[in-house]
């Protein structure tokens, strides 16, 4: 099968029939390459899995010149005049820039780095913040999945102080793939737990689903909101509700 495909791509890029994957000089496509190291190492790679560790360099642009060739076979599928429409002449490379570089980028570099600080000061009060901008797609459609999360962090003496901007950064990263919310907010959940150790945590996301509002149901005005609990929020009822009150209340804003 692999044999089939290897053969049939030996061409230059300007020759290759539309839609055909980009092959190295090997005449292997680098997505069969990264896909064969994951299958190898038997981890997953989900839409919402960050697969960086797999991606070698340079494979990243080769990669970008693949997902331009299947998205040129797509546009031609749906019968775009891609060479007369001024409008659409680039956008197969637009689509896999879009994709790789910007809105699922989270998949294909590796975390932000985070300073982490101790808690000299021994601080053991709530911390909030938010409302931290969710940007990212639904792994069933690929539409855009927009709304807010607020995260809640009861520190204790062994728990790491993280810069501020850092909680922003993490929650990007791992927004930016395809996603079902519900395991978005725990990834986060998990990521976070594991940078600060803290004694509870709290996480909030409330978003707006396109999938429902531009296509399908139609509906404009629903959302999704749904929380994790973790640690002394989920054993302390005053503290959670402290977390709950202390959140603007969603939607009006
Ligand atoms: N649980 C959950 N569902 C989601 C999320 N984002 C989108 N969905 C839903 O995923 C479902 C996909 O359903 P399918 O029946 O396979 O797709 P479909 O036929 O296009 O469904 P419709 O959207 O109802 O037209 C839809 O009901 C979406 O509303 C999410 O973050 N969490």
């Amino acid at each position: 099968m692999l044999g089939g495909l290897v053969t049939s791509v030996m061409l230059m890029k300007s020759d290759m029939p539309a839609g055909q994957a980009a092959p190295d000089e090997e005449g292997t496509p680098v997505s069969v390459k990264i896909r064969e190291r994951l299958t190898a190492a038997k981890k997953r790679f989900n839409a919402n899995d960050n697969i960086a560790a797999f991606i070698e360099p340079g494979e990243l642009e080769k990669l970008l010149d693949e997902v331009e060739s299947k998205m040129q076979g797509v546009l031609d599928s749906l019968v775009i005049d891609t060479v007369g429409d001024h409008n659409t002449q680039n956008t197969a490379r637009r689509v896999a820039k879009m994709y790789l570089n910007e809105v699922f980028k989270g998949r294909y570099v590796p975390g932000p780095s985070i300073t982490e600080f101790p808690n000299a000061e021994h601080l053991n009060e709530l911390i909030i913040v938010g409302p931290i901008t969710v940007r990212s797609a639904c792994s069933h459609h690929f539409c855009p999945v927009i709304g807010q999360l607020w995260i809640g962090v009861m520190p204790n003496e062994h728990t790491n102080v993280i810069g501020l901007s850092k909680y922003a950064r993490l929650a990007e990263w791992i927004m930016g793939r395809p996603q079902i919310q519900e395991e978005a907010v725990v990834q986060l959940a998990d990521l976070i737990q594991q940078k600060t150790r803290p004694d509870g945590l709290a996480i909030v996301m409330e978003a707006s689903h396109f999938c429902m509002g531009w296509r399908g149901v139609k509906d404009m005005d629903s959302k999704m909101i749904n929380s994790v609990m973790r640690g002394v929020f989920l054993k302390d009822p005053n503290l959670r509700r402290e977390f709950l009150s202390l959140i603007p209340k969603k939607s009006s804003s």
